[in-house]
């Protein structure tokens, strides 16, 4: 059996220049292991450096210090084995449903009969069916998510980042779609990285979830096991008592470093002594 991690980062410290003398430290010290087929969210506070450790996962950023390999190499630009879901949808806007979602294969040299019949079965698979021949602009919000999602999983990438990919959907929309994300990653189990403020929304979806620390220098404060059974209902989840007393565990990890961020953001300059 491969025991090699998915993810793994070691070490890392992510630093970026500023406009002052001094460089601003986003993350220090940062290590993070995620297995094969693991789903793991990310939490923290706002501003603590959730985003940037999916762009050094992704090859968009490089660590000042430290490695980040992505199923034992180390990373060094985009690979396609690694996929993305965003806040923004990546659709493109001039490009049908069909167009969209066997792009991935076309840019892999896929012959067009071929990658169409892929893209239709993960048009059914996403549950949008019928739909193959629309615009993006045709679509509501979340059948735009599903298009995203073939886009991604039609690609069978071993690694998904998600950067809170939901957010802009409704809630009722967001837990439908979070349930339906579960049921296809469990068709091919990647490793995902998936980042949020939602505290329920992380420990409804993962198998771990890690609270990272309040920024600068932020870190990893605690890591998270989720026992909770598959396959999961998300919307029907949190009224699961194991749920709530783990929802209670990681708060008390979590509202500190919310706490202090928000003292961080609200303090008046020259009270700090105070
Ligand atoms: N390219 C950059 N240049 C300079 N500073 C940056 C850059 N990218 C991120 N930062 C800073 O690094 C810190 C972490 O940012 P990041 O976006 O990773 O946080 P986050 O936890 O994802 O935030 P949020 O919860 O608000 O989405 C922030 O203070 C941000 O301003």
């Amino acid at each position: 059996m491969d025991t090699t991690a998915a993810i793994e980062l070691r070490g890392v410290t992510k630093r970026f220049a500023t406009e002052g003398p001094e460089p601003y430290t986003a993350l220090r010290d940062l290590d993070l292991e995620v297995g094969p087929g693991e789903f793991c969210a990310v939490v923290g506070p706002t501003g603590c450096g959730k985003s940037t450790t999916l762009t050094l996962v992704a090859g968009l950023e490089t660590p000042s210090e430290g490695t980040v390999r992505v199923h034992g190499k180390p990373v060094s630009g985009i690979t396609p084995e690694v996929g993305f879901m965003f806040q923004t949808d990546a659709i493109l806007p001039w490009k049908t449903v069909l167009d969209n979602v066997s792009a991935g294969p076309r840019f892999r040299g896929v012959g067009k009969r071929e990658a169409f019949a892929d893209a239709r079965d993960w048009i059914r698979r996403v549950g949008l069916s019928g739909f193959e021949d629309r615009y993006p602009h045709q679509l509501s919000g979340g059948m735009r998510k599903r298009v995203a999602l073939a886009q991604n999983l039609i690609n069978e990438p071993r690694v998904i980042l998600m950067d809170e990919p939901f957010s802009a959907l409704d809630v009722q929309t967001r837990s439908k779609m979070s349930t339906e994300l579960l049921a296809l990653w469990d068709l091919t189990r990647p490793a995902v990285v998936f980042v949020t403020h939602d505290l329920e929304e992380a420990i409804a979806l993962a198998d771990t979830v890690v609270v990272l620390t309040a920024g600068p220098a932020a870190t990893i404060k605690a890591r998270f096991r989720i026992d909770l059974p598959r396959p999961r209902v998300v919307q029907e989840i949190r009224f699961d008592p194991r749920f709530v007393d783990l929802y209670q565990q990681i708060w008390e990890a979590l509202r500190a470093e919310v706490d202090l961020a928000y003292s961080q953001i609200t303090a008046t300059p020259g009270q700090e002594d105070a």
